[in-house]
């Protein structure tokens, strides 16, 4: 009934499919639920085919209108021409320019996560954090060994509300009062929180919505689609009453994303025909605000672990940023961040081995082969070089798999060596993947928002740096797995009851 399913989800994500594709190759076929079939891709050559020809190679009509639950109606959601349309208007507002502009909002955001963090230190009355991190605390502290936060609580709020305010101008006071806050942080926590915690009937049914044979069924009245939907509602409630206020003032500021959006979609020069209805505006804000929030906070705490863990590197890293960043009062300015060259390594080799989005799903729209740059060998035992598809063959386009291979990045694929992006290897040079890992994916539906979330990450990183050194806590307290929660998020072993979570200490830097 549930086919492979079951030994994929015993192990962290990814782990079973390096292993199949160790053995088999770059294209490996397993058994789905109900007897389907699915191909686990991790070929350079053949991810590229499927990537650029995203309009050939869509994504599955079941897992789109299961998306759109959570989402709406938005750029990550949509096909073909409606795609085509949406991402016209949604590209302008992620260019360098767009993103410029937000960097002194990621400063300022940063800066409040230092202080929140220093209050924390300093334990001057901040919440509890979680039931983990508050039983560790006493013994480290009586040690002064430092203290023990839960990193991904912290970068996820703190991007939380960077993305309120740049995508809609809002207020999302997640850091400030988390839960508390306002509606939409406590609807998008709650949403989360529920993710973390699906029982095995609620996957299955999450799972079964996604055949097509649902369509017009959706969503079913699940306790998850339940609490999708109030999210998606409360959202477009805020942001449809700014919208209205916009339209009323007949000034459209393109100073968030929001307005960049809609300056572009109420451009006299846009025929009617091509522009985005007022549901489909609405979805491209649930979608930012997802799309824009767990992914990069993921990153950041995925790196403050890999950081953790390797010192040395944590310390070149920090000598890199103070050597140039003399003043802390002075923001970080978009064209210096990006001129940083050990963060650009580090970020890159955290998002090589630690991507957010493990893997993604496409269809083929009609049969046809799939080219490959090494051979594997068919059921048969012969040796191709193009796999033949049909149409509507589920198709895993596997990103931490390609990310981590080790006939493709070397013997050292497993280990984090920021050092390896100075030197790569002609495989993953002649790939053809932009950038080298495929953490943004590639072709016309990679990830608008990379810029936008390389910047936010690289400063948010820098002032975390500058200004505290993180440590791992002893193995035996705490062992760190993962598992995938739309994101691949942290967890500590033998404690995931307690939900996701990555506990690490922390101690200011002394300035010299
Ligand atoms: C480290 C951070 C991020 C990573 C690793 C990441 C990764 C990805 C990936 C892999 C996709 C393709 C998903 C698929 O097709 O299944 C995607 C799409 C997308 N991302 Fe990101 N993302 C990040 C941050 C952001 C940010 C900050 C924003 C916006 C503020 C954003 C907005 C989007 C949107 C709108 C799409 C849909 C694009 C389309 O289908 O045309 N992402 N992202």
């Amino acid at each position: 009934m549930m086919g492979n399913l079951p030994e994929l989800q015993e192990q962290d994500p990814g782990v079973k499919q390096m292993e199949w594709t160790d053995k088999y190759g770059g294209v490996v076929s397993y058994r789905g639920m109900i007897g389907t079939r699915r191909l686990l891709v991790s070929d350079p050559k053949a991810l590229q085919h499927v990537l650029m020809n995203s309009y050939n190679f869509p994504k599955p009509a079941g897992l789109r209108a299961a998306l759109a639950n959570i989402l709406g109606e938005g750029v990550l959601t949509a096909e073909g021409h409606k795609h085509k349309i949406q991402r016209k208007m949604v590209n302008p507002t992620f260019n360098n320019a767009s993103v410029r502009q937000f960097t002194p909002v990621f400063n300022r955001h940063a800066r409040a996560l230092v202080k929140a963090v220093d209050e924390l230190y300093h334990n001057k009355d901040h919440e509890a954090l979680s039931p983990a991190t508050d039983r560790l605390q006493g013994a480290f502290r009586k040690r002064n060994l430092g203290t023990v936060i839960d990193v991904l609580h912290w970068t996820s709020r703190t991007t939380l509300d960077v993305i309120g305010e740049t995508a809609f101008s809002y207020d999302l006071a997640a850091l400030k009062s988390g839960e508390n806050g306002t509606a939409i942080a406590a609807s998008f926590n709650k949403m989360m929180t529920h993710v973390g915690e699906l029982t095995i009937k609620e996957r299955a049914l999450l799972h079964i919505e996604q055949f097509s044979f649902f369509d017009g069924h959706r969503p079913l009245k699940t306790s998850f689609n339940k609490s999708a939907i109030d999210t998606q509602k409360t959202v477009e409630d805020v942001a449809g009453r700014m919208i209205d206020e916009q339209k009323k003032a007949q000034v459209v500021e393109e100073s968030d994303l929001l307005s960049g959006i809609l300056a572009c979609n109420e451009d006299p020069k846009v025929p009617a025909s091509q522009r985005m209805s007022r549901r489909e505006v609405l979805g491209q804000l649930t979608t930012l605000i997802l799309a824009g929030h767990e992914t990069t906070s993921t990153s950041l705490t995925w790196t403050l672990w890999a950081l953790a863990t390797h010192p040395e590197i944590q310390t070149r890293l920090r000598d890199e940023i103070k050597d140039f960043w003399c003043d802390v009062d002075d923001d970080l300015l978009f064209d210096e961040i990006h001129e940083l060259e050990y963060l650009d390594r580090v970020t890159s080799e955290t998002l090589r081995l630690h991507p957010p989005v493990h893997s993604t799903n496409r269809e083929p729209a009609k049969d046809g082969y799939i080219p490959l740059s090494k051979p594997i060998r068919q059921a048969d035992g012969t040796l191709t070089d193009r796999v033949l598809v049909s149409k509507g063959q589920p198709l895993i386009l596997s990103v931490v798999v390609y990310n981590r291979r080790k006939d493709i990045w070397g013997e050292d694929a497993m280990e984090f060596k920021p050092d390896r992006w100075l030197n790569l290897p002609e495989a993953v040079t002649k790939s053809g993947i932009p950038g080298g890992h495929l953490a943004f994916i590639s072709g016309p539906r990679n990830c608008v928002g990379s810029k936008f979330a390389l910047t936010e990450f690289k400063v948010i990183l820098a002032h975390l740096l500058r200004r505290f050194e993180f440590m791992p806590l002893p193995e035996d307290l705490v062992d760190i797995s993962s598992k995938q929660i739309i994101v691949t998020r942290p967890r500590v072993k033998g404690l995931e009851s307690e939900g996701t979570q990555m506990p690490l200490l922390i101690k200011p830097i002394k300035e010299a």
